[in-house]
């Protein structure tokens, strides 16, 4: 497909399951409807180079064509075999191009890229992708998972993979981004469990469980009930590769008392795919209590942080409903699932301290939104007044949303 190109995917937030997902045990997560990211594809002024514009996290990185040499044919022409574990062949090829890149937080996300991008678009230069997010980056709503899916899709158009239907994507080629979008994920944090992307590029909400051979089980749940909660942004930084690996060393530590919390996660997230999928006045409590449960197992795995708890504590305290974080921890997330009887003025309240007191964000968003998406070539050219200032400029994230979320701003996607 010839540019420009514009893409775009959805954060999530995981109701149940996070870091045991990982290891193989069941997960619930939803797509959230207005926080998403987007990615333009244009031609490079500079016929030479390859261009990186992710404004959002301070990188804007140039590749020129003689830095390419180390990038082999055969390191590209062999990446769909490794669609599973990352070719180490590219990996050793793409290791002089991000060597100014190496120690910073930047190194994560243009990995991903350069990987996405030789593994599906080869040596083609002229091109600059640019990345603007409406959500909060390294907090716990699938940003690293949402960037991936948006390079996959972008990548897979832009090499020729993704062409069967104009007007539509297909399983196929949903497929095709989820794959690809998880060796991204691979890129920016090691080893996901998948859930993240799988949100991501097909929407809703999944049940989600990766098997032990590698391969992933994932149910979507079209009805996702609109549960209502408030979301807390700590701004607290933290990185998902750090926790995750934090969770590993403590069950090399502690084996006989980690797998068992593990477990236990995976019994509350089945069980709760059971109430959501039947969400009623007499089970609405029981989701409550495994919300609290669910929090109280992954402060066990360590993973919480002072900053989270000052939200659970105030909830708890206004007795408002049953916080647990969300995403990987450590900073970043919380959710807040609202007891049926908060009346209005306590849920203004406990928004206004946290924001006030502590300098937190806090969202009311509807869950289980659509996933990737991508518009058509003549929709942006013929609205390219509208959509480049947006990338273009320090455009705000409600200026982004306005134009861009799908079904709220006046463009058409493709989903
Ligand atoms: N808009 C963006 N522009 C550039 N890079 C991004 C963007 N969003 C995410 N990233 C990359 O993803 C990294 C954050 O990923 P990380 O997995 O740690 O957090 P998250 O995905 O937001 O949270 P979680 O994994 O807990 O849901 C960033 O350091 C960066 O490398
Ligand atoms: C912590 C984790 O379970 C969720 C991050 O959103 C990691 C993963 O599943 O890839
Ligand atoms: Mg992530």
């Amino acid at each position: 497909m010839s540019l420009p190109l514009l893409t775009s995917a959805p954060g999530k937030v995981i109701i149940f399951g996070e870091h045991s997902a990982v290891f193989n045990e069941p997960a619930i997560a939803a797509s959230v409807a207005s926080l998403r990211t987007y990615l333009f594809v244009t031609k490079a002024e500079d016929s030479d180079v390859i261009e990186l514009d992710f404004p959002d996290i301070s990188l804007d990185h140039k590749w020129h064509s003689a830095e390419l040499s180390s990038i082999s044919m055969a390191a590209m022409a062999d990446s769909d075999k490794h669609s599973k574990e990352l070719n180490a062949e590219l990996n050793a090829a793409l290791e002089p191009l991000l060597k100014p890149l190496h120690g910073s937080l930047q190194y994560h996300a243009a990995y991903c890229f350069l990987y996405l991008y030789f593994s599906l678009c080869g040596l083609r230069t002229g091109v600059k992708f640019t990345v603007k997010s409406s959500s909060p980056i390294g907090a716990g709503l699938g940003s690293s998972a949402s960037i991936a899916v948006c390079l996959a899709l972008a990548t897979g158009k832009l090499g020729g993979h993704l062409n069967s239907a104009p007007e539509r994507l297909t399983k196929q080629e949903l497929d095709f981004v989820n794959k690809w979008s998880f060796i991204g994920e691979k890129c920016i944090h090691g080893t996901p469990s998948g859930i993240d992307n799988a949100v991501a590029t097909y929407g809703n909400a999944v049940l989600f469980q990766r098997q032990a051979n590698g391969e992933t089980k994932s149910e979507q749940i079209l009805d996702f009930p609109q549960v209502p909660m408030i979301l807390t942004n700590t701004r607290i930084p933290r990185s998902t590769k750090v926790l995750v690996s934090g969770v590993k060393d403590l069950i090399v530590r502690q084996p006989e008392i980690a797998h068992p919390i593990l477990k236990t996660m995976g019994q509350v997230a089945s069980r709760g795919a059971k109430i959501l999928a039947n969400l009623n006045e007499t089970n609405y409590a029981d989701l409550c209590e495994l919300i609290r449960i669910n929090h109280g197992l992954l402060v066990a795995l360590g993973v919480s942080h002072p900053g989270l708890e000052v939200i659970k504590a105030l909830a708890d305290s206004m007795s408002i409903g049953s916080t647990k974080l969300t995403g990987a921890g450590g900073g970043g997330c919380a959710l807040t699932i609202l007891n049926s009887n908060a009346s209005p003025e306590d849920i203004a309240k406990f928004k206004d301290t946290l924001e006030t007191k502590h300098s937190y964000k806090t969202y009311v968003t509807g869950l289980g939104g659509p996933g990737c998406a991508y518009m058509a070539k003549g929709q942006i050219q013929n609205h390219l007044d509208l959509i480049r200032p947006l990338f273009e400029t320090n455009a705000s994230v409600s200026e982004l949303n306005d134009v861009l979320l799908p079904g709220k701003g006046p463009l058409q996607w493709i989903h």
